[in-house]
């Protein structure tokens, strides 16, 4: 038999469903995490009987009456794929709002547990609730829970009553008579009334302490936490620890430590293979051993920041900084709760686009997946170290501005999706609901760190090994299989797919095979642009190329590319701006679910990358020398075509939404 698992956001659904049913399904401290339906089977321990329980978690909902997508999914899975029973997970320390809901549920006639959850809380706060007396005046069994513990008794009783009721018949307590549910007027009464009925029954069975000193210490904290003038310097201090720790510290101290064991092992590898066939040597010493010592350079700066991201959600602050920050990001037609995607998006873009998830409304969430790339991920620092090294002896300023273009990008790639989409017509709910603050599991931030990590290790194991290799042969090899010789690069395979690409880049300032041949690589991972640029130039000598950095004589490395500075800084954009690494790409096809949005992120981030680059050169040329660059008017009719089809696009929203909207007398 299916149970299902339904109630407000943050009640803990999630937390009983992995609970019960020992899977790892995200849980977070604050409202809306979940966004899929879940299911599988309860363990044995839980319940006695030869019948197999499915739990099914799904969305928090508020309300039956559905004005997010989430919502709706709960309220037509309750409704139309009629589970055997639900057990309706009710957070006790916010008992009136919860039980809007629940009356709601038991107008459905499925037979029904209430799983009063938290109670751990509530008893911490010495509130009182009369069990018996609510079970009574609900007309269903009514146990207090405590999801956060496995195995707690409550848990217990909660599936075994559910799993009796199969077939048995309720009596709702409340019924809303037959209303019009187009009439916003009607709908709104009829919701006032049952509050009425909520609150008489609440009024009835709960005892609070009257502000316990604990709730009032919480407001306080908050109101410094989200005021609006404190509230964002406070969240740019958290996050400047955030990577100070994870980018300048613990996570360098970790990372160095496992690269100098790898390159004691690597040591020790080669001098094993020392005499067995070159080819082997190459693979398992540069290859395998190399490959893994360029990820783990950089995982553990990584890792360490997911961790300290997992605490901060899981502690509370998280849902406070969406808060402070939901007002900016609304006026760009984003969430508050995009902060949270970019944030992660600084480490890999995968895992970044994978947590815009918890944002509502659909048009928020993909317009952040499709933005979030912006931010520059950890396999674009080689890159930048790169061409500052090379280009701009190590200037300070070269990091940083890369990073406040990239918000730039963000904010202004916004305003076109909002412009395109026709935003503005469309409300953004964002229920403002902070979550009580708690100290962060230590288990769960590991938990969610690992499953972080792991989209980025997958990918690091699987695409890009194969599109390297890949992109190795091409480099290496000829249209003849035979090995292209030093000096003679230009013949390889990559060389020739290369060239036409090379036109398309001359009003930008780097019009050569070369460096698109780096962009190329840098599709299929960022990682790439560094490696590919010492093989096609011939620098292995000045690249290290399994760290990916630069290795002293950054003058002539520049002198070999042949770029003027301004050029260097329009390809280093590019790399940046333009789409990120296929790996991205599909996460961003998945979160979207929508090729029209897919290929409309794809060409905002290419006609992005492109016109920073052309803009950057080109005025940048004409400051420094006086005259144009190179291709300025093929350039300039590329970005204005680019320009048109925006215009175009947003006339046509707005004149449909115009029309959709237009008041008729
Ligand atoms: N103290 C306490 N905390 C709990 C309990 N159950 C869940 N939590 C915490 O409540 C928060 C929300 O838990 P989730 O399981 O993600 O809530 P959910 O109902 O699935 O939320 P959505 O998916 O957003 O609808 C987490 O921080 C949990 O650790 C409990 O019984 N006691
Ligand atoms: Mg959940």
């Amino acid at each position: 038999m299916r149970i299902a698992l339904a109630g407000n956001p943050n009640s803990g659904k999630t937390t009983m469903y992995n609970a019960l049913t020992g899977r790892n399904e995200r849980v977070g401290n604050w409202a809306g995490v979940t966004v899929d339906k879940k299911e599988s089977s309860i363990r044995k321990g839980y319940f006695e009987g030869a019948e197999e329980l499915i739990a099914v978690d799904l969305p928090g909902a508020y309300s039956m009456s559905p004005f997010t997508s989430e919502e709706s999914i709960t309220s037509s899975y309750v409704k139309n794929e009629s589970p055997d029973a639900i057990i309706n997970i009710v957070d006790a320390t916010n008992l009136s709002r919860s039980l809007f809901f629940t009356t709601q549920l038991l107008e459905l006639g499925i037979p029904m547990v209430i799983a009063l959850n938290k109670s751990d809380i509530t008893q911490k706060k010495k509130t009182e609730i009369d069990i018996r007396l609510l079970s009574e005046r609900l007309g269903c069994p009514v146990i207090q829970t405590v999801s956060t513990s496995a195995g707690h008794e409550g848990l217990k009783q909660v599936v075994s009553k559910a799993a009796a009721l199969k077939g048995c018949e309720q009596k709702a307590p409340y019924v809303q008579g037959d209303i019009n549910l187009q009439n916003k007027a009607e709908v709104e009464a009829a919701d006032r009334k049952r509050f009425a009925f909520v609150n008489s029954i609440v009024k009835e069975v709960e005892k609070r302490k009257v502000f316990t000193r604990d709730k009032n210490k919480q407001d306080k904290i908050d109101a410094v936490l989200t005021n609006k003038f404190v509230g964002i310097p406070i969240f740019a201090a958290v996050m400047f620890l955030v990577f100070y720790i994870s980018q300048s510290t613990v996570g360098t101290w970790i990372a160095d430590w496992l690269v100098g064991w790898i390159e004691t092992f690597q040591g020790w590898a080669a001098g094993m293979v020392e005499n067995a066939n070159p080819f082997l040597q190459a693979l398992l010493v540069d290859g395998i051993i190399g490959g893994v010592g360029a990820v783990v350079g950089f995982l553990p700066l990584v890792m360490v920041m997911y961790f300290l991201i997992a605490l901060l959600e899981d502690c509370g602050y998280m849902a406070r900084a969406t808060v402070v920050l939901d007002p900016i990001f609304k006026r760009v037609g984003l969430s508050g709760k995009s902060v949270i995607p970019m944030v992660i998006g600084t480490g890999c873009a995968i895992p970044g686009i994978m947590s815009c998830r918890t944002i509502r409304n659909e048009r928020e969430r993909r317009a952040t997946a499709m933005l979030t790339p912006f931010m520059p991920c950890g396999a674009k620092l080689p890159v930048i170290a790169l061409f500052a090294g090379a280009f701009f002896a190590d200037a300070a300023w070269v990091g940083p501005t890369m990073y406040l273009v990239g918000i730039v990008l963000i904010f202004l790639g916004a305003l076109l999706v909002k412009k395109i989409t026709g935003y503005k017509f469309r409300k953004s709910f964002f229920i403002i609901e902070l979550p009580e603050y708690k100290v962060p599991s230590l288990k769960r931030a590991t938990l969610s760190m690992l499953s972080r990590g792991k989209a980025y290790i997958v990918k690091a194991g699987t695409i890009i090994l194969v599109c390297n290799t890949v992109v190795q042969i091409m480099q290496s090899f000829n249209w003849q299989f035979q090995v292209v010789e030093e000096g003679m690069e230009n013949t390889s395979i990559l060389a020739s797919v290369a060239s036409p690409f090379a036109v398309l880049l001359i009003p930008l300032g780097f019009g050569v095979w070369q460096l698109a041949a780096a962009a190329i690589t840098g599709f299929i991972a960022k990682e790439n642009v560094v490696g590919t640029l010492a093989v096609v130039y011939g620098l292995t000598n000045f690249i290290d190329t399994d760290k990916l950095a630069l290795v002293g004589g950054g003058n002539e490395v520049a002198a070999v590319m042949g770029l003027t500075k301004v050029a260097a800084l329009a390809y280093l954009m590019f790399n940046l701006f333009t789409p990120p690494c296929f790996a991205a790409l599909g996460a961003m096809n998945s979160e979207m679910q929508d090729k029209k949005w897919l290929w409309g992120g794809i060409a905002l981030q290419l006609g992005t990358g492109y016109s920073v680059a052309f803009l950057v050169y080109q005025i940048g040329t004409l400051i420094t020398t006086g005259s144009l660059g190179a291709g300025f008017l093929p350039g300039l009719a590329a970005v204005l075509a680019m320009a048109g089809v925006l215009v175009v696009l947003s006339r046509k929203t707005q004149k449909t939404f115009g029309e959709k909207y237009s008041l008729h007398v």
